[in-house]
């Protein structure tokens, strides 16, 4: 049984690689994540439509008109975006129930699709604990910091004005994952 993909989002440290990083590890074979395209070359070892797929910026800036992806972006001189096609891939070519980890523009634009996708916010007790999470994480310079601090607050009233199937708070993070499973196996997956 393949359910239909499930899009998670929330502020950048709300935990939601944390969450998904248990589901996946209890899971293995049911939930699978996209394959982004990139116009980047391929590192050694890296195989075309396992990691990536390869493709040139022609290719690339042709899919962007033809409003293939969900969301793209350009980073250090190169594309990267997570089309429509890699989404539907998930179900019909890799047979498991797909699983988007994206922001809330991203949000917006699969409800302009056709994917008929549930969407699930997992929110941070506080901007403050959030802010604290992401300094303990180790990864955040002061300025991108205040960034993603300043998105949260966008993202927060997004989830508050109703954006969303569903929303969890992950104080406990054994109660939100247990949230978590409730939310997702609440229909065939
Ligand atoms: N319930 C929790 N209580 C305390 N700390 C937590 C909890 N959940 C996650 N964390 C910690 O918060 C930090 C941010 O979590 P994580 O990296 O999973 O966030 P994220 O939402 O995936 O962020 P990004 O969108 O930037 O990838 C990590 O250091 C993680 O260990």
């Amino acid at each position: 049984m393949v359910g239909r993909p499930i899009v998670i989002s929330g502020p950048s440290g709300t935990g939601k690689s944390t969450l998904l990083k248990k589901l996946f590890a209890e899971y293995p074979d049911k939930f699978g994540f996209s394959v982004s395209n990139t116009t980047r070359k391929p590192r050694p070892g890296e195989k075309d439509g396992v990691d990536y797929h390869f493709t040139t910026v022609e290719d690339f800036k042709k899919l962007i008109e033809e409003n293939k992806f969900i969301e793209w972006a350009q980073f250090s001189g190169n594309y990267y975006g997570t089309s429509i096609k890699a989404v539907e891939d998930v179900a019909e070519v890799m047979k498991r129930t797909c699983i988007l980890d994206i922001d809330m523009q991203g949000v917006k634009s699969v409800k302009k699709t056709n994917l008929g996708a549930r969407f699930l916010f997992i929110s941070p007790p506080s901007i403050e604990e959030l802010k604290s999470r992401l300094e303990g994480r180790g990864t955040e310079t002061p300025e991108s910091l205040a960034k993603r601090v300043g998105a949260a607050a966008a993202e927060m009233e997004y989830a508050k004005a109703g954006g969303h199937d569903k929303v969890i708070v992950n104080d406990d993070l054994n109660k939100a994952y247990a949230e978590l499973k409730e939310f997702i196996f609440s229909e065939p997956v």
